[in-house]
C-alpha cells in the first residue's frame, strides 16, 4: 500500500511572508508607545562607599588589606597617621604618615581627623582630606582600624559606611600569628591577646564577618571582595558625607 505524502500548502506562486526586521520592529514599538527608547543607563552609577575593615590584633588585617590593594581596582586604602614609631619593612605614606607627638596634636586641634585614638600609647588618626579627595575621583574608601576606631566610627558614620569584622579561625591561631610577626615584645603580646580576646565581643555590631583562616588568605578577600560587589548592588544604596 502506498502512504500518501504529506503536501506542501503553500502554493509554488504565493510570495513567502516577510517577517519584519528588527530596527522595523523597535520603530513599530517606539510608535505605539509613543516615545522612542534612549540608551541611558536605567539605574545611575553606584555611590561610592566607605567599608571599614577591623579586627583584633593579629587576625590579618593588613594581610587582607595589601591582598585587595593586588587584587581590585578603584578602591583607595586611606594610609592612618600615627605617632608611634617605623616598623621594620614599613614605609612612609604607604603603611602609615608616620607623624610626631606635637604634629598630631595640631591636626586634632584643626579639626583634621575623621577620628583618633590613643592606642598602646600612641596616637591613631584617619585623615578626612584623603577621604574627601578620593571619593570625589569616584573611589571606594577602605579604612583599617581597630575595634575601638570602628566604634567611634560606628558613631560617627551610622549605617552610611559598611563594617566588616576580620577573625582568625581560633584564638590559638591569632596568637600563633602574632607571635609569629615578632613584632611584639612579651609584654605588648599579653595585653595584645588580652585585648583580643574581649574585642571578639564587639562582632555584633559589625555587618559583615570574614574568617581569615591559616594559609587561606585569599579566600578571605575573596569574600571581602563579595561584600563590595554586593554593597555596589544595594536597590537602597548608602549615602556618606565626611
Ligand atoms: N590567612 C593567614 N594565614 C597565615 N598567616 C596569616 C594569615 N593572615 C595573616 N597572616 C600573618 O599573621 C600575622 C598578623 O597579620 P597582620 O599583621 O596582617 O595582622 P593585623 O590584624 O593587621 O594586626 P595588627 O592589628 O596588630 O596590626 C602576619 O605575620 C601575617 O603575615
Amino acid at each position: 500500500m502506498k502512504i500518501p505524502q504529506t503536501q506542501n500548502p503553500k502554493t509554488p506562486n504565493q510570495p513567502p511572508i516577510q517577517s519584519p526586521t528588527k530596527p522595523e520592529t523597535l520603530k513599530s514599538l517606539e510608535f505605539q508607545m509613543g516615545t522612542c527608547f534612549n540608551t541611558n543607563p536605567i539605574i545611575p552609577p553606584p555611590n561610592q562607599i566607605v567599608i571599614v575593615i577591623s579586627g583584633p590584633s593579629g587576625v590579618g588585617k593588613d594581610a587582607v588589606i595589601n591582598k585587595l590593594r593586588e587584587v581590585r581596582e578603584n578602591l583607595h586604602f586611606v594610609v592612618t597617621a600615627t605617632s608611634r614609631q617605623m616598623r621594620h619593612g614599613e614605609v612612609e605614606g604607604k603603611d602609615y604618615y608616620f607623624v610626631s607627638r606635637d604634629q598630631f596634636l595640631s591636626m586634632v586641634e584643626n579639626d583634621e581627623l575623621l577620628e583618633y585614638a590613643l592606642v598602646y600609647g600612641e596616637y591613631k588618626g584617619i585623615p578626612k582630606k584623603q577621604i574627601q579627595e578620593y571619593m570625589s575621583k569616584g573611589e571606594d574608601i577602605v579604612l583599617r582600624v581597630d575595634i575601638q576606631g570602628a566604634q567611634t566610627l560606628r558613631k560617627i558614620l551610622g549605617n552610611s559606611a559598611v563594617f566588616v569584622f576580620i577573625v582568625a579561625e581560633s584564638e590559638i591561631e591569632m596568637v600563633e600569628r602574632l607571635i609569629d610577626r615578632k613584632t611584639e615584645s612579651q609584654e605588648e603580646l599579653l595585653v595584645r591577646v588580652a585585648t583580643a580576646r574581649e574585642e571578639v565581643r564587639h562582632l555584633k555590631s559589625f555587618d559583615y564577618v570574614v574568617v581569615n583562616a591559616k594559609g587561606k588568605l585569599d579566600d578571605a578577600v575573596k569574600s571581602v571582595e563579595s561584600i563590595i560587589d554586593a554593597e555596589k548592588s544595594r536597590v537602597h544604596q548608602r549615602i556618606v558625607r565626611i
